[in-house]
């Protein structure tokens, strides 16, 4: 079966998928129902094989009992189509094997014996063993010059870590078959980033330092650590996620246009933006970047536990569980113009948005009182109701109101705009570009690496200065430092969509 890339033309999806960690949280939460998504939608090819691999006990027939339990409550009722369903299950293959022993990786060999079809090998583990599952698929001959590798974040710690785990994979695969994810990438709104920008004269004329004044980005979570501690405690937010997916945002927005979109024009434009980020110097920290963590408080009206009462949570930790910094990319297009991040766990809602703040008239004539209200906004709402408003200046209607002005959206919101167009997931679209061969959406090794050294310089100011994370309230919008970091310039978050 063909598809198309995406410029239109037709690409074979047809492959043989090893899912390495096939029992764990996100290969059940989100792989099995993505899959089974595509299956739904008529887009896996009908020759296409599915082989979960976990440590745990099963056999084919009991994982395919498990996967079908997932999916019967992660894919909502109506969308869980009979038949779909069993053309799924009928793909699913299990094999039980220990990842960081070559032993039993003889099995995979087998199951491929006569297949044609490209393989790919999706790595949902830890990012630590990577490199021994990578040797020892090619020591036991599983792969050939058309295998490709997806491979999960964070990739690594820090620079040092990313390296090594990147040349372990490296040493397998070249970088043309290996797909780092950022789930971030397949949204459908952060595609859209690339259409507004790229396809709207209007935007492309005015995207620099002489028309906006500043960016936002808040990336806020409802949601605590969910019984992650282990993982999350020796992250933090600014690893989990400022260096993967808050700069891919800034990337998108900040990138200078690519000469077409081609997975390396596009990636060559990103890097540049990471290698102009302005990294952060100890005389920054109590000024533009603000750490916090939550305790207790209340959300929806629900009692939530503070991060350190998490389960599994250790009393002394200093791990934040919120970020806010001020940055800005150093270059001719974004000189002087702020980027204001924010992202945090345990929010009041989950929010993710991206307001532009185009400057004022250079000339204002309208009433004095209303000129901090005279200024464009554009406001890209990733989730959770995709769509982007277009704040513009009109007159305030009535007899008696002379040329009062009133701030007012145009409003595009997907679901009501595109009615019958269900939005996928994420994943549902990162899997079909990895059948398609398309890497456009998957982050390059030195785009990781740029993220990493300024999230590094981040890190090594923090560590020298030994401060514990400002407490806030579970429910609250961060610690009052957040809005104080702002509010020092003169501006604020923005709350109106
Ligand atoms: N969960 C999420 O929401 C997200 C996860 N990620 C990334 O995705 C990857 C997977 O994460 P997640 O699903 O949460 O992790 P889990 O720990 O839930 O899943 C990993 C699975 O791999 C299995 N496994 C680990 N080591 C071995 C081994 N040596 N041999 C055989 N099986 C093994 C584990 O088995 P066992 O249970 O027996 O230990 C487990 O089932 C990680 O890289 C993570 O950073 C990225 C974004 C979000
Ligand atoms: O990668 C991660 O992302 C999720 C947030 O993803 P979203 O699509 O729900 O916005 C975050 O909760 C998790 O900690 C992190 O590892």
């Amino acid at each position: 079966m063909s598809r198309h890339n995406q410029v239109g033309e037709a690409i074979s999806t047809e492959i043989d998928l090893a899912l390495f960690g096939a029992l764990g949280d996100l290969a059940q939460r989100k792989l099995f129902p993505s899959l089974f998504h595509l299956e739904r939608e008529g887009l896996l090819d009908p020759a296409t094989r599915l082989l979960g691999l976990a440590r745990q006990e099963h056999d084919r027939d009991s994982f395919r009992a498990q996967v079908q339990k997932t999916l019967k409550t992660r894919v909502k009722a109506e969308e869980l189509d009979r038949e779909a369903l069993e053309r799924f299950l009928a793909r699913l293959d299990f094999l039980q094997l220990d990842f960081t022993h070559p032993e039993g990786y003889a099995a995979i060999h087998e199951w491929r014996q006569g297949a044609e079809r490209p393989m790919v090998v999706y790595l949902s583990v830890a990012a630590r063993i990577y490199g021994d599952i990578c040797r020892h698929l090619e020591s036991t001959g599983c792969l050939d010059d058309e295998s490709r590798v997806v491979v999960e974040k964070p990739i690594g710690y820090d620079l040092a870590s990313s390296a090594e785990i990147n040349d372990a994979i490296g040493a397998v695969f070249p970088e043309s078959r290996i797909y780092r994810i950022d789930h971030y990438l397949g949204k459908e709104t952060v595609q859209n980033l690339i259409a507004l920008r790229f396809a709207n004269p209007l935007f492309g004329t005015q995207w620099n330092q002489n028309h906006i004044s500043h960016v936002e980005i808040t990336v806020a979570e409802q949601v605590g650590i969910e019984g992650r501690w282990g993982y999350f405690d020796d992250a933090g937010q600014l690893r989990d996620m400022v260096q993967n997916h808050l700069l891919q945002l800034v990337c998108l927005i900040a990138m200078d246009p690519p000469a077409n979109l081609d997975a390396d024009a596009i990636r060559d434009e990103k890097v540049k933006v990471l290698k102009a980020l302005k990294p952060f110097t100890d005389d920054m920290l109590g000024r533009d970047v603000v750490r916090g963590q939550y305790i207790a408080g209340t959300i929806d009206g629900r009692s939530v536990p503070g991060y350190l009462e998490e389960e599994g949570a250790n009393t002394e930790s200093h791990t934040e569980s919120f970020v806010a910094m001020k940055t800005g990319v150093a270059n001719w297009r974004w000189a002087g113009v702020p980027f204001y991040l924010r992202t945090g766990k345990r929010m009041p809602e989950k929010l993710s948005q991206i307001v532009i703040h185009f400057r004022q008239q250079p000339h204002y004539i309208f009433d004095p009182d209303q000129r901090d209200l005279a200024a464009n906004k554009l406001v890209i709402r990733l989730q959770p109701e995709e769509g982007i408003a277009l704040e513009v200046l009109t007159k305030d209607s009535g007899l008696d109101k002379g040329m009062r002005l009133r701030r007012g959206p145009l409003h595009l919101d997907f679901n009501s705009a595109f009615p019958k167009t269900r939005i996928p997931d994420a994943y549902e679209r990162l899997l079909l570009e990895v059948m398609k061969g398309q890497q456009y959406l998957f982050v390059r090794r030195d785009e990781v690496e740029y993220a990493w050294r300024w999230c590094d310089s981040l890190n090594a100011a923090w560590k020298d200065r030994d401060e514990p994370p400002r407490r806030y309230p579970a429910g609250s919008w961060g610690p009052v430092a957040s809005i104080a970091m702002i509010t020092q310039d003169g501006r604020s978050w923005y709350e109106d969509y």
